[in-house]
């Protein structure tokens, strides 16, 4: 493989497995080996119980291996410690998880800065200043002060994905991201997620179960028992 190749990658699992040790052991990812290019939409979908979720914990790094590697950015990821886990996923991952997880005391604003603070890249300044054009990019302008219990359930989900854009990471994960959603919100959810990738070149996993977003994605991945069957 060329070196332009291969800077093309994001992600790399190696023979990913996550298995459960115990009375019963479980095995919730069996063996799984993909790539995931730059700018790539990629869903994962099957059925329930599958394995989407813990698959999507392996590749942000919140959960580790049993067994096989996973590579970030061309990173080994299997030596570095937890603290240095967290300095990558901080710096190079975004999460948009079903439930939005903003932090319900602080404005939308303090909620999208607080990664950026947390990196420390920016000052104080450049940080509200990017969390303004992140709100208003999201189409929350005019609402940089209220707080996540004065908006709509669609517009917390659009500020979380504002927080996950916050430092400008190379990768976003989002798990259901629409899932708590009605039709309408859900649609433009789906479609900021899908100019992201577009405009900014982002790569995008998400887990699914909306068929709609298969439609407009690069490349859906399916599971079935922990194991890739397709994609
Ligand atoms: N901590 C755990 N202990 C025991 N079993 C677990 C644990 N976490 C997940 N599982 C099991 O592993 C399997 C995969 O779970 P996972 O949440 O990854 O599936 P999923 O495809 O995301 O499911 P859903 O679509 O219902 O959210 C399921 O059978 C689940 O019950």
């Amino acid at each position: 493989m060329s070196e332009a190749q291969r800077s093309q990658e994001v992600l790399r699992a190696e023979h990913l497995t996550r298995r459960l040790e115990g009375e019963v052991p479980v095995t919730l990812i069996d063996d799984v080996s993909l790539t995931i290019k730059r700018g790539e939409f990629v869903t994962i979908m099957g059925p329930s119980g599958s394995g989407k979720s813990s698959l999507l914990y392996l590749l942000g790094l919140l959960d580790r291996p049993t067994n096989g590697r996973l590579q970030l950015d061309g990173q080994d990821t299997a030596t570095l410690s937890e603290d240095a886990l967290a300095d990558l996923r901080l710096a190079k991952l975004g999460f948009v998880f079903q439930f939005h997880f903003l932090l319900p005391e602080f404005s939308l604003l303090d909620n999208v800065t607080l990664p950026m603070r947390k990196l420390g890249r920016l000052g104080a300044d450049a940080a509200q200043a990017r969390g303004h054009e992140l709100l208003d990019r999201l189409g929350l302008q005019g609402h940089a002060h209220k707080r996540p219990h004065q908006i709509s359930g669609g517009q917390r989900q659009r500020v979380a994905i504002a927080r996950a854009l916050a430092n400008d990471p190379l990768i976003i994960l989002a798990d259901e991201p629409t899932g708590n959603l009605d039709s309408v919100s859900s649609a433009s959810v789906r479609s900021l997620l899908q100019e992201l990738t577009r405009e900014t070149h982002k790569t995008v996993l998400a887990v699914t179960h909306d068929a709609s977003f298969a439609t407009g994605a690069d490349r859906s991945i399916q599971l079935v028992d922990g194991r890739l069957v397709s994609g």
